[in-house]
């Protein structure tokens, strides 16, 4: 046997929130909600999904994680047919909060693990950017912090800006599953010059207030013409609380990534958190939609990714993220 075919590689890579408002597909912040993979080389193919979360989704070859592993192996000219994955995540899936994301980079990091670092993070990067489409949601789960980022086709580019220690994140996410392909559907193919120059504005704007600790300006900068108001009537509830967060407390409000789930960036020390929380459940209950409250940090490690040592081997990944989670 060769080192490979003993290694057992875990990985944890944090969910992200995509766009930010003005920032579409170019702007992510990654999120204290995670989900972790096991991988290692194994004589047949086993995928084991554990967590709610992981409902629905395939446990055999059709399974993004393993798809995404054998493109790396292809890329490094290795051949690894048959894996051993385990699986636990806390990110709910199609909700807009990256889960596909967060899996195409887990799934990277822990192939490129497994064969030793063949990858740059750079290379990791760029895959990833090319099987997702947009750099944004990737960006945020591989660098951790908030990645400012645009992609032409070919390239990737992008630059990671620390989050403020003030910003909290309170996310909405409705008991309703809505695909970014969906999301994605409802956009129209041309916008106007006026919507194009509002956007830019204020996604540049948004940037130099996170880059420059101005929180105060969140508020008017996070305001978007391209995706939103397209994607709107998918979400009930979304107008009125975009419309009237940032009376309510939100320094900003934005919907995550395609939706369904609707965010709000909140300063750690306001006293109207309470405020805010029955808002949003309101506005979303006067549409008949019941919703997920959950208070967030942004991440700010990125995926990481361990090689187990062989003591370590025995503790399985479901024991791990109890022992991670339970502190
Ligand atoms: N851990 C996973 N393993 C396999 N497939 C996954 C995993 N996580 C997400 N996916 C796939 O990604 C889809 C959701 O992607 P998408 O519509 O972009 O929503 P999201 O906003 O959650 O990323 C799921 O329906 C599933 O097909
Ligand atoms: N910029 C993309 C982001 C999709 O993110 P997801 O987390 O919903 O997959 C878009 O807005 O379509």
């Amino acid at each position: 046997m060769t080192d490979i075919n003993k290694r057992r590689v875990r990985v944890k890579v944090p969910a992200s929130t995509a766009n930010l408002g003005p920032g579409f597909d170019t702007l992510g912040m990654a999120l204290d909600l995670y989900a972790w993979i096991d991988m290692s080389v194994s004589d047949e193919t086993r995928i084991t999904l554990h967590g709610d979360q992981m409902n629905g989704v395939p446990a055999d070859k059709s399974n993004l994680i393993y798809e995404v592993a054998q493109l790396v192996f292809k890329r490094a000219g290795v051949e690894i047919p048959e894996l051993d994955i385990a699986m636990y995540s806390d990110i709910p899936l199609t909700r807009g909060l990256g889960s596909s994301a967060s899996a195409i980079v887990g799934a990277l990091t822990a192939a490129n693990a497994l064969i030793g670092d063949k990858f740059t993070k750079d290379e990791l990067f760029q895959i990833a950017t090319e099987l997702e489409k947009h750099p944004d949601n990737v960006g945020a789960s591989l660098f951790g912090g908030i990645v400012v980022a645009f992609w032409d086709g070919k390239r990737a580019e992008y630059i990671r800006v620390e989050p403020h220690e003030r910003l909290d994140v309170l996310v909405a996410i409705p008991h309703f599953q809505l695909s970014t392909e969906k999301a994605r559907g409802v956009l129209p193919r041309e916008q106007s010059l006026e919507n194009a120059v509002f956007n830019v504005g204020h996604s540049s704007v948004l940037v130099a207030a996170f880059c420059t600790g101005r929180l105060d300006m969140i508020r008017v900068a996070m305001k978007d013409a391209l995706h939103q108001p397209y994607r709107a009537p998918l979400v009930p509830g979304l107008a009125g609380i975009l419309a009237e967060a940032t009376d309510h407390g939100a320094l900003g409000v934005a919907l995550s990534g395609a939706g369904p789930t609707i965010l709000t960036l909140v300063d750690r020390d306001s006293d109207r958190k309470n405020e805010l929380e029955s808002f949003m459940r309101g506005k979303l209950r006067a549409e008949g939609i019941e919703a997920t409250l959950l208070w967030l940090k942004p991440d700010r490690e990125g995926v990481a990714a361990q090689v187990l040592a062989p003591e370590e081997q025995g503790c399985s990944l479901l024991e791990f993220v109890k022992g991670e989670t339970l502190g």
